[in-house]
């Protein structure tokens, strides 16, 4: 159980790129030499490149409004959505496209038949509640759910509605932010003391595999003494041999977490008028995590509607823009991944790597040749690419860089891969 898969590498939206298809524009292509090209057909199969399409679990309480979230923010989302507790049971899964505006301009200037931006998954799971790690509700079902996501989007409910039962009988957002956070320490805890009463009887043989448990041991012991004060894991200080002893875990209070203060349509001109979503305010600082306020909603109505309709019902609401691309890009964000580009007249797409990836390592997201064979990658910063207006003009003034295997990508790079295959 404890090694459940927490997958951070997910077969999702894989795609193959079709390494003849005539319609390569991007790249030079010399007779050994070929260059990344479009992007062609889908492809359903992980094992060809690095997948980073990575997951966020929308969590909280039953009824606060985490189907007509999820439902909202994924495209075609069909989660039932309802005014009852429990409403969802199975989780449910969607991939969603992560605004960027630098696309659109990269698009331009390369005169791109298509811009093509990255996604993660958005996963809608079934309400929490006190005792669920005892069972209570979902229980631990519901929480081995959590366990297989990389980030956590919590819904709080901070709208007032008599109608919509609330499972404690009160709009009351530090108290649901407690329950949770209660939960997913307990759960914590109780394999965290399963793993260590395991780890006592000590089955390595070999002195690295004796150094990988003590590791491991005293990761979790200092985990479990922060837990017992009510801290999370995340909020502990371990070394990097500790965090990889302890990963296979994929304990729950270490996932990142974003609070989404729920409000009611009326509150979504001044948020911080509402003495609920302040209050979150001040928790999720306190909390060192973020906050993104929705009006679920109104975004599940606004996504109902034709694009003028929405432009028109927002500004009766006294906003200007949705909230969702704020939250996507925030889990995005939260999630420490980045983005690089490759643009070209076929199409302009964004990828999607972690933080401290090379550039063979970035090509392997497009697909695992590219990885192998890498040569180089021709670089350019976007902010280069857009002064100089092309690719081919950022290369006569020396702005494309031609870099090797060591070369950290960077956000924001446009790059060209040169591989051999
Ligand atoms: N901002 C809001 N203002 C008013 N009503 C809302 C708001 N957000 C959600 N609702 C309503 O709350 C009810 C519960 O929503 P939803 O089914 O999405 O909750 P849930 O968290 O997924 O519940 P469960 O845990 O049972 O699956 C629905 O009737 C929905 O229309
Ligand atoms: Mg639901």
């Amino acid at each position: 159980m404890a090694r459940a898969a927490c997958a951070n590498i997910i077969p999702a939206l894989s795609f193959l790129p079709l390494k003849s298809s005539p319609s390569s524009s991007i790249f030079t292509n010399s007779s050994r030499l070929v260059g990344v090209i479009g992007i062609s057909r889908r492809f359903s199969s992980s094992s060809s490149k690095i997948s980073m399409s990575l997951k966020a679990g929308i969590v909280g309480l039953p009824n606060v409004g985490k189907s007509t979230l999820f439902n909202a923010v994924v495209e075609n989302g069909k989660a039932q959505a309802a005014n009852f507790p429990f409403c969802t049971i199975e989780p449910n899964v969607g991939a969603v496209a992560v605004p960027d505006p630098r696309l659109n301009v990269l698009s331009d200037l390369s005169k791109s038949q298509k811009a093509v931006p990255t996604s993660i998954e958005f996963v809608d799971i079934a309400g929490l509640v006190k005792g669920a790690s005892q069972g209570e509700g979902l229980g631990n079902k519901f929480l081995s759910h959590i366990r297989e996501v990389d980030s956590i989007v919590q819904v709080v409910r901070c709208f007032e509605d008599n109608d919509i039962v609330h499972v404690n009988g009160k709009v009351d957002p530090k108290a649901d932010i407690d329950v949770i956070n209660l939960e997913l320490v307990f759960s914590d805890m109780d394999q965290i003391e399963k793993r260590l009463d395991k780890l006592k009887k000590g089955k390595a043989r070999d002195s690295q595999s004796k150094a990988k448990e003590e590791a491991e041991k005293s990761g979790l012991e200092k985990i479990q003494s922060a837990l017992l004060d009510g801290k999370p894991a995340r909020s502990v200080s371990l070394t990097d041999y500790e965090k990889e002893a302890i990963r296979h875990l994929c304990l729950l209070t270490m996932k990142p977490i974003i609070y989404v203060a729920n409000v009611a349509e009326n509150d979504l001109a001044v948020p911080e008028d509402n003495p609920h979503v302040k209050e979150v305010m001040g928790l999720a600082a306190t909390l060192q995590s973020g906050l993104v306020t929705v009006s679920a909603q109104v975004e599940s109505e606004l996504s109902e509607l034709a694009l003028e309709e929405r432009t028109e019902y927002l500004t009766s609401l006294g906003v200007s823009e949705s909230g969702l691309g704020n939250l996507v890009r925030a889990t995005y964000d939260l999630l420490g991944l980045r983005t690089y580009f490759t643009s070209g007249e076929k199409e302009t797409k964004a990828w999607t790597i972690r933080a401290g990836m090379t550039a063979p390592q970035a090509a392997g997201v497009i697909h695992s040749d590219f990885e192998r064979g890498f040569i180089r990658a021709e670089t350019v910063a976007y902010n280069d690419f857009v002064t100089a207006g092309s690719l081919a003009t950022a290369r006569e003034k020396g702005l494309l860089r031609s870099e090797g295997k060591e070369y950290i990508v960077q956000e924001g790079d446009v790059m060209l891969f040169r591989f051999n295959v």
